[in-house]
């Protein structure tokens, strides 16, 4: 398994409100394959956000494991998530940070040269990416900040698809996309996986997810009695 949960819990402190802790997860548990697509379902508020944060190492668990490529997320110090992130695990959210000053060809690049892949490689693997997807070459050395909403996500797809990561988590992929470059995050979709990718996603666009999914979970299932 290349992304492999058992157990894992969660809850929340509402500092501003007496320290009331609310559980918002219970015994989630699940295992995705080299190569396999595991679509997160469950109504609004379920948990699917949450499990990918806890499995990306922004929340910490309260309980469980939360294996990725053999680290356990749920127990190791910043630097090893950090260096899990470099190598192993990417996450395609539904925004791009962006960094000011920096051109877009090196926002996409970046993932590749900081796992040493030559400059003059990284780039032409990013200008690939970026033509795929419809930015204009002449946007490329510009800063992703005044792009419009659509080209900053299409920068952001660029990015968390220019390394291959063996394990990647995929937030709303194709949210406002028009068709075509909606068929064209598909094929890096699929692509990643024909070269053994793990991946988990949220998708609500029903067609995108039968069309990529292997199986879907849902985390209803991981939603503790009490909050339910
Ligand atoms: N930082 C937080 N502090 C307190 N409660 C939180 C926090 N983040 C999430 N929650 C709660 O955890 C539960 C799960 O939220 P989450 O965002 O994971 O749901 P979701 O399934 O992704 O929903 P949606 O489909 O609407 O995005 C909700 O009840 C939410 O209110």
């Amino acid at each position: 398994m290349m992304i492999e949960l058992q157990n894992v819990s969660k809850s929340f402190t509402l500092h501003n409100q007496g320290s009331a802790v609310i559980p918002v997860m219970e015994g989630a548990t699940l295992s995705v394959k080299p190569g396999e697509c595991v679509g997160l379902v469950g109504a609004s508020g379920a948990g699917k956000s949450t499990l990918m944060r806890l499995i990306y190492g922004n929340y910490l668990a309260a309980s469980g494991s939360i294996l990725v490529g053999g680290t356990d997320v749920a127990q190791a110090e910043p630097r090893e998530i950090l260096e899990l992130r470099r190598k192993t695990l990417g996450y395609v959210s539904q925004f791009l940070r962006v960094v000011p000053r920096v051109p877009a060809l090196d926002v996409v690049a970046e993932p590749l040269l900081s796992v040493g892949t030559p400059i003059e490689e990284a780039r032409e693997k990013a200008a690939q990416l970026l033509t795929g997807l419809n930015i204009p070459d002449r946007l490329w050395s510009l800063s992703p900040t005044t792009f419009s909403g659509g080209e900053q996500q299409r920068v952001n797809i660029a990015r968390g698809f220019a390394y291959d990561y063996p394990a990647l988590l995929l937030d709303e992929p194709t949210a406002s996309l028009d068709a075509q470059n909606r068929a064209t995050v598909l094929g890096l979709i699929e692509g990643a996986k024909a070269r053994g990718a793990a991946i988990v996603g949220i998708f609500h666009d029903e067609a995108a997810r039968e069309q990529v999914c292997d199986r879907f979970v849902d985390v209803s299932g991981f939603t503790p009695r009490a909050a339910a």
